[in-house]
């Protein structure tokens, strides 16, 4: 089969919101070349040397490439990209130059694209990520490893809003928590949760692509006694409150549903939301504080803020 690969040169605040676009539009795996990676400092991963080729990353901000397969659609899909990514600038994100580029690319070089970004990471005190097509031996007895194929869905859980999750959830959730995902992407918070001992994990996501994907890394983690992934829209499918509810997705989608939000999370527990710029951080902190949240710690990491909330007892 034949992929086209559509580049879009942009800005590090808009990474999240055009991955969304291009998802949305049907779009097979998002790979992001950040200029900055080349100048952060690389430890290197598990012994061994991580070395970044300059020619793979732009000379300034980020490009956000993404691949859809060529249909006789393809150009009115493009055609749908574009004008979405320019419609961000509507809700003040600088989308930066937001030039599309595509080109034509087959199977084999797309899964090449594709898998040689992802790589075993440890994002937090206890998790570490590995993709399915790598060896991982666990460094520390109290490690959680979660594997993933993150396939055609959002979440190689190495993106700052997924890693400021699991790290909310190391925090909020305890054994035998019954935990509630919106918008679970890969099913890697899912996943997350139920290593955590979270007693049943709800996840749910509007993209059937993302169920899928979810569920095969759910089964993947062994952990398809205690998660169940399903379709659905924000809350919709929910029957009973959990003890933490979390949601990665965008500021705007958060603040349209705090009240529901409240609903669904048990007297005392938690409401983790992720997927916010900077520049979002205090609308989303007062939607929730209206909908009567108590803010319990807010997280940064670049320019994406992940918000611990509580209901009060
Ligand atoms: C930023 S990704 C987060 C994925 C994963 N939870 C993670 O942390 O890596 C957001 C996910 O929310 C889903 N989503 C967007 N709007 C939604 C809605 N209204 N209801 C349910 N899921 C939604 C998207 O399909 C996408 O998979």
């Amino acid at each position: 089969m034949k992929w086209s690969e559509l580049s879009i040169h942009t800005t590090n605040e808009a990474v999240e919101p055009i991955s969304n676009i291009l998802h949305e539009a049907g779009a097979s795996g998002v790979v992001i070349e950040d200029s900055e990676e080349l100048t952060r400092e690389h430890p290197d991963r598990f012994g061994e040397i991580y070395a970044l080729d300059p020619d793979e990353f732009p000379q300034e901000g980020v490009i956000v490439k993404a691949y859809l397969p060529v249909t006789s659609f393809i150009a009115e899909t493009i055609e749908g990209i574009r004008q979405a990514v320019h419609q961000l600038t509507a809700f003040d994100i600088n989308t930066g130059r937001a030039e599309i580029t595509v080109s034509e690319v087959h199977e084999e070089q797309w899964a090449t694209a594709w898998k040689k970004y992802y790589h075993p990471v440890k994002i937090s005190q206890r998790f570490t990520i590995v993709p399915t097509w790598e060896e991982y031996t666990p460094v520390a007895s109290d490690e959680l490893i979660i594997e993933l194929d993150p396939g055609m869905a959002f979440g190689t859980g190495t993106h700052p809003t997924t890693v400021m999750c699991l790290q909310a959830l190391e925090k909020t959730v305890n054994p035998g928590n019954q935990v509630i995902d919106v918008g679970t992407g890969s099913g890697v918070l899912a996943v997350g949760a139920a290593l955590l001992g979270a007693a049943h994990v709800h996840a749910l996501d509007l993209d059937e692509v993302a169920v899928t994907a979810a569920r095969e890394n759910v089964k993947l983690n062994n952990t398809h006694d205690r998660v169940n992934v399903v379709h659905g829209n924000l809350l919709d499918t929910i029957e009973a409150p959990g003890d933490v509810v979390i949601a990665n997705i965008l500021a705007e989608v958060i603040i349209s549903f705090t009240d529901d939000a409240l609903t669904a999370v048990k007297p005392g527990g938690y409401y983790v939301t992720s997927g916010i710029i900077g520049a979002k951080k205090e609308d989303v902190k007062q939607a929730l504080i209206a909908s009567g949240f108590v803010i319990d710690e807010v997280m940064m990491m670049e320019d994406w803020v992940t918000i611990i909330s509580k209901k009060p007892l």
